[in-house]
Parts: structure tokens; sequence; C-alpha cells
């Protein structure tokens, strides 16, 4: 993207705030002009007090100087704070909507995405976005304006000096940024790039210490750490060594373009031009007036890493989902599930070819098959995590593709092979199932799902808090608790994953016992490996292949007791 069309579009987001945005590049300009007032009047008041013709009593330029110098501080203020209530106003919209766009991705397009990259766009890009409205925005539009009074004053001096400052304004406000944008090449990318590389490395580590402790790698990975960070900061520093170079050239200009308004001043006043008066006139103005443009040209080299910042959050608010929501669709008119000659593949790779099956209300539908041979994925689909490539999938009578997002993940529950517990207490992680859920209503999910009495037992029983990534439980606890949650929300169709890979039998027999009750009151899929955990379902599909090698063998589950 051009770094106009990033400007453009981070403006566009600016929307309701424009009012704000409209008092601080006001407050702006005025408070320039002010800071421009203090010196020209000084000098005034100077040339007054010494007896010079044709000015006013040196007293009222006193009063003006005081008067510019309060402005200055009064809306210098009123400009930052209006500044800094959009930047933040706009940093909290901004993030409300990267979430609802993760949302919209989730989960099919966030699988594979470095989760450690994406928590550099959310926390460091967005927090730089802050430069863009605060420092960039209305720097550009205050020096524009406060170039528009200083050229005017100029040529009401003399054209020559008008000329001269347009020179000046346009070589340090517009010909440097450009060039040294163009000589940062892609720096500020290059950089944000690596940072969220290096914060996706060290995250893929932390969760990966135990592995990378028992295999040896850890100091191997310690290494390859402080590789990339020793990279990002040569990266920074290439960065910061070119704005230094940019500030020191920037300077030079500046005091060559005043030494030669200053030449050229004299000449005219030895010329009888223009007054002596207003040659110094002139030359104050030029030489007080070029701090909105000198705030223009620093942002420079900065701007590189604020577009590349804006880059990244604007790819993550275009990107397109695998699978379109529906808002206005019909809600399935009930629980039995309908698989009809189903063909699907990740991104070109086949992993279902013509699978039909189908589960009926008030029983349980077993999936087996080989690790790899597409069950999670049939699920997944299920669920229209993705959209089927042929065929059809129907939930309560509704094809899922039609169906309202909203109601399609309210009539099904999803329990996954590995159960992502919240760092936050096991109650309010069982209660994601239903948020209005009772506490009594908690401990039957979890008496339900035989993990009540792990929990109780714990010190602080309900209240415990589960750890990052659920690591004060085991396995097969973890694996409970996504249970309990999953009926805690009841919905008509339960999908299950593996729900039993890591319980012991005992506990695999209680869970099962568990599941042939619900199998009452809802439909039940479920994909297992083990024999032991597929005799509670009233049939049993094998996939092989991506095609249903066996179908639907309808038998007596057998008696749980
Ligand atoms: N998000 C994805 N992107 C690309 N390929 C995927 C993705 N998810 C799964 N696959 C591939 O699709 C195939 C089927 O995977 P799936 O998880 O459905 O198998 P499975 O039968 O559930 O395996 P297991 O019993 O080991 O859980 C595998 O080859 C897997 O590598």
């Amino acid at each position: 993207m051009s770094h106009a069309k990033v400007m453009m579009r981070l403006c566009g987001l600016v929307g309701p705030l424009w009012g704000v945005m409209a008092l601080a590049v006001t407050a702006g300009m005025a408070g320039h002009l002010a800071a421009i007032g203090v010196p020209v009047a000084g000098m005034l008041a100077v040339l007054a007090a010494s007896g010079a013709d044709g000015l006013p009593a040196y007293g009222g330029l006193l009063v003006v100087l005081a008067s510019c110098a309060v402005a200055r501080g009064v809306l210098h203020y009123v400009e930052q704070m209006a500044n800094h209530y959009i930047a933040f106003k706009l940093l909290a919209r901004i993030r409300h909507r990267v979430f609802a766009a993760l949302r919209r991705l989730a989960p099919a397009k966030l699988a594979g995405r470095c989760r450690g990259d994406l928590v550099s766009v959310i926390t460091g890009d967005i927090e730089l976005l802050e430069v863009f409205y605060a420092h960039t925005i209305s720097p550009i539009a205050i020096a524009a304006g406060v170039g528009g009074v200083v050229l005017a004053l100029q040529a009401a001096i003399h054209p020559v000096f008008c000329a001269m400052t347009l020179a000046a304004f346009l070589a340090v406000g517009a010909a440097m940024p450009l060039v040294a944008n163009a000589a940062s090449g892609k720096g500020g990318l290059e950089f944000r790039g690596r940072l969220g590389a290096l914060d996706a490395y060290l995250l893929d580590s932390l969760r990966g210490l135990t592995e990378a402790m028992q295999y040896g790698v850890a100091r191997l990975r310690g290494e390859e750490f402080f590789r990339r960070s020793g990279e990002l900061a040569d990266s920074e520093r290439r960065l910061k060594a070119r704005s230094g170079v940019n500030q020191a050239v920037m300077s030079v200009v500046v005091w060559v373009f005043d030494l030669v308004f200053a030449v050229v001043g004299l000449h005219l006043l030895y010329f009888q031009q223009v007054s002596l008066a207003s040659m110094l006139c002139a030359l104050v103005l030029l030489m007080s007036s070029f701090g909105p443009v000198l705030a223009l040209a620093s942002l420079g080299t900065g701007l590189q890493q604020t577009f590349a910042a804006g880059e990244r959050v604007l790819a993550i608010l275009d990107e397109e989902p695998v699978v379109e929501p529906v808002d206005a669709g019909r809600a399935p008119g009930g629980s039995e599930v309908d698989v009809r000659d189903v063909s699907f593949g990740y991104g070109g790779t086949s992993v279902l070819r013509g699978v039909s099956v189908a589960a009926r209300p008030g029983s349980i539908l077993g999936i087996a098959g080989k690790s790899g041979s597409g069950k999670s994925t049939l699920l997944a689909l299920i669920m229209r995590f993705w959209d089927v490539d042929a065929g059809r999938i129907e939930v309560g009578g509704v094809d899922v593709r039609e169906a309202s997002t909203h109601a399609l993940r309210q009539a099904e529950s999803l329990v996954e092979q590995g159960t992502h517990l919240f760092n936050e207490s096991l109650a309010d992680n069982i209660r994601i199932g239903r948020l209005d859920a009772t506490d009594e209503e908690v401990e039957a999910a979890a008496r339900a799902a035989r993990i009540h009495d792990v929990i109780v037992g714990l010190p602080e029983g309900y209240d415990t808090r589960a750890g990052e990534l659920g690591d004060v439980l085991s396995a097969g606890e973890r694996q409970r608790i996504g249970l309990a949650r999953a009926l805690l929300r009841d919905a008509p169709v339960l999908l299950l994953d593996e729900p039993t890979s890591n319980l012991d039998s005992l506990n695999e027999a209680a869970v099962m016992r568990v599941l042939a009750d619900e199998r009452e009151s809802r439909t039940v899929v479920l994909v297992s490996h083990r024999a032991s955990t597929l005799d509670v379902a009233d049939a049993v599909v094998t996939l092989e292949g991506g095609r249903v090698s066996s179908g639907a063998e309808r038998r007596a589950p057998r008696a749980l007791s």
C-alpha cells in the first residue's frame, strides 16, 4: 500500500472526531502565530525604544509580546489536549475494530498465524498510530495554515522575501521529508516486521520451554533469540542513524536559508528597497516561523514506522474471512445433522471426498478413522468454521451456509481435542459455556463432567485460577473442564473431538455414562480413536482416505453400568 493510501485510510478512521481535530488545528495555528509574535514584537519594541520612526509605542509592543507569550502557552495546551484526546479515542476505536476483525477471521484465518505477531500488531503497532493522529495530521494542517499567514506577511513587506520564504518552506517542509522518506526505503516496515517476528519467536519459545529444556535446545533457542534481537537492534540503529543525519542536514539547510535571507535583506536595505524595521521584521519572521515546517520535516523517518504500523493494522482490517458470517439467516429448526456428499480440502489439498453421514436427534453418531483422515475437519465443517467445497451440511434442516451464524453457534457446542483454559478461575472457565449460569449450574455441569471432585480438592476450589494455558490442571482435567463447559451450554448439537483421549478407563466410563444420558435431549457426534469410547455410539462411521469406508451401522449401544 502506498504511503498516501495508508494516510488516507488512517484519516478515514478519524470519523466522528473531525470536530476535535479542527479544534486541535485551529489552536495549533493560533499558538504558532502567537509564538512568532513574541520575537517579532520584541524586536519591534527594541527598535521603538531606540527611537526608530513609524513604529507603535514600545509599551504597547511589550503588551503584545506578553499577550502572545501567554496565548502561546494556553493554545499549545489546548492543541496537545485535543490531539491526545483524538489519538487515544481513536486507538480505542481501532482496537475495537481489530478485535471485531479477529472475531470475523477466527478460527480459519487465524489457524497457523503467529500469535506473537498478532500481539505485536494489537499492542505495539496500534500504539504507534498515536504518533500519526497526535503528531502527524495536525502538524501538516498547522504548517500549511501558519505558512500561508507568514507568506502573506512577507509578501506585504517585499515580494522577494515572500519568494525566499516560500522556497525555504518547500525545501524544509516538503522536499526534505520526501527525500528522507525515500532514503529510508522499507526500513520502517522491516523494523516493525522484525519486531513482530521476535515477539512471535519469544512466545513460541516460552510455550515450548519444557520441550526445549528436555531436548536440550533451550540454549540454541536462546542464542537464536539474541541473534534476532541483534538484527532488530541493527534495523533500529539504521533508522535512528538516518533520522540523525536528517536532523543535522535540516538544521544546516535552515541556517543556510536564514543566512541567504539576511544577505538579500541587507542588499535590499542598502538599495533602500525596504526600511531597517521591515528588513528585521521579515528576517525575524522567517527565523521564528520554521517551527511548524520543522515539525513536518522531523516526521520523515519516524513516519516510516508509523506507516508500517498502519499498514499492518489495516491489513488485518482488510483481511477477508474464509467464511462470511450470516446475520439475517434462519435458525436451525432442530438438532439433526445431515452431511450430504461433502468434499473439502485445505487450499487445494483434498481431505474429504463425497462424505455423507447423518446424526439423528436422541442418538450418538460415532466417527472413527486413522489420524489425519479428516474427522476433526468434518466437525469444523459442521460448525461452519470452513465452507464445504461441494455438497451440503444441514443442521436442524437448514444449510449451515444459510443459517444465522449466531443461531448456529448457539445450536452447536464443540469440545475440541485440546481445551484452552483462560487464566481465570475454574468457575469462570466453565461459565464460558453460558455466561448467566448460576454457581449451582456450574457445579452441576462440573459434576456431570466428573471434574467437580478434583476442583473441590484444590485449596481454592472453584476460585482456583487455571494458570497460563491452564497449566495447573492435567490434560485429562482440562479435557473434563471443556466437557463441563459444553454440558453447561446445553446446545441441541454436541460435537466431541476425542473427549476421552486423556482420561483413564474409570473416568472414561464415567464420562461415557454422562454422554449416554445427554443423548436423550440432543444430537451427539463423537469423534474418537478408542473403540471403548465409541461403544456408547448408536452408529459408527469410519473415515478412510477422505471417504466413508464403512457406513453407519445401527447397533445396540453397549450397556453402560
Ligand atoms: N487448518 C488446516 N490447514 C491445512 N491443513 C489442515 C488444517 N487442519 C487440518 N489439516 C490437514 O487435514 C488433514 C485432516 O486433519 P484432521 O485434523 O481433520 O484429521 P483427524 O482425522 O482429526 O486427525 P487426528 O485423529 O490426528 O486428530 C490432515 O492431513 C491435516 O494435516
